[in-house]
């Protein structure tokens, strides 16, 4: 236990936290995993705890590598293609403003972004963090930047338990940081500890019909989402089998998502009709935290020059 006795506080929390023997490391360029090897090479403890030290060190370099990654990009790229309508000019020039006003009324405070798999967290977090000019982060590939590995990687080899406490610890770090918009995993939502973390700043439920998730995540494909069991997207019930899946978490989620402090729905088209694009989606979220704001009571923020800014 040396090394865990040394460690600063956060690290021997993590340390701490996870589950020992049970961890993914690289070694050079080839990747194996602790598992595997305590079985085979019958690793000492110590051994073991520099591996979990190594990673649990890896986090705030990874939180950091993401900040600068983010604040160097000047064009925002989505995963994959949804319509991103720009808006009229009337309305850039309207919802623009609207959120020149809602970030300086945030004054620097986090916004989370919760939702089930595939509501469009990680698509909407980079086009909202352009528009109040804040930062971005996406805690599954905070992750992954981490642990070197990617997330269905981590469930397969790791478990799920190992992952919601790296998820855990990633929130942690990021309610350290400030005028952030967050991403975070669909099951984020389901630990206390999460909730103490997205208190500290404001969180956005995004709300999509399951039917829409079950279709972007088959288009998309499972790999990447291991709760959906990997099911082949090709299989032509794949979308099927995605919307029973999507509608068990989301019986067992819904009380969960309804703490956030803000719901921005989608439903409301009609089958065949095209979904709200990314644009408009932005513009409703913005809007969403501005009658917030307003709600809670927040002075209208005064620049130096005077000028107030109308909410
Ligand atoms: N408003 C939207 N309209 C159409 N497709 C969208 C929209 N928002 C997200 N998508 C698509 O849905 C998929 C999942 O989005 P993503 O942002 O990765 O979701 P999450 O981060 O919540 O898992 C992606 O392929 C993305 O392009
Ligand atoms: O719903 C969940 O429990 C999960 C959602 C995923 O994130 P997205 O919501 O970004 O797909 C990822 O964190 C992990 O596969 C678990």
């Amino acid at each position: 236990m040396a090394l865990v006795a040394q460690a600063p506080a956060f690290q021997r929390s993590f340390l701490e936290a996870l589950p020992a023997a049970n961890w993914s490391h690289q070694t050079g360029t080839t990747r194996t995993h602790c598992w595997h090897n305590c079985q085979r090479q019958k690793e000492s403890g110590q051994q073991l705890e520099l591996r979990l030290l190594q990673s649990a060190q890896r986090l705030p370099a990874a939180c950091a590598r993401f900040k600068r990654r983010e604040s160097r990009k000047k064009d925002v790229q989505c995963s994959a293609t949804p319509r991103r309508d720009s808006l009229e000019p009337e309305s850039e020039r309207r919802v623009q403003e609207k959120a020149v006003g809602v970030a300086k009324a945030l004054g620097g405070v986090n916004v989370y972004l919760v939702g089930m798999m595939g509501s469009g967290k990680s698509t909407i977090g980079k086009l909202l963090a352009e528009r109040l000019q804040y930062r971005f982060f996406d805690c599954d590939e905070v992750i992954e930047g981490a642990v070197g590995a990617p997330v269905s990687q981590i469930f397969k080899e790791n478990g799920e338990d190992t992952f919601r406490k790296l998820e855990t610890e990633v929130l942690s770090q990021l309610a350290r940081e400030t005028r952030s918009v967050i991403s975070t995993g669909g099951g984020a939502v389901l630990r206390k500890e999460n909730w103490s973390s997205m208190h500290y700043g404001i969180s956005i439920f995004l709300q999509v019909p399951i039917q829409t998730l079950a279709k972007r995540v088959t288009k998309n494909g499972h790999a990447s989402r291991p709760l959906l069991n990997g099911g082949d997207a090709t299989d032509e019930s794949a979308e099927t089998k995605a919307f029973t899946r999507l509608s068990t978490i989301w019986k067992d989620r819904k009380a969960f998502y309804e703490n956030a402090d803000v719901t921005v729905s989608i439903a409301g088209y009609e089958e065949g009709e095209e979904e709200m694009s990314t644009a408009s989606l932005v513009e409703k979220v913005v809007h969403e935290l501005e009658t917030l704001l307003k709600e809670r009571g927040v002075k209208k923020p005064q620049d130096s020059t005077g000028w107030v800014t109308e909410l």
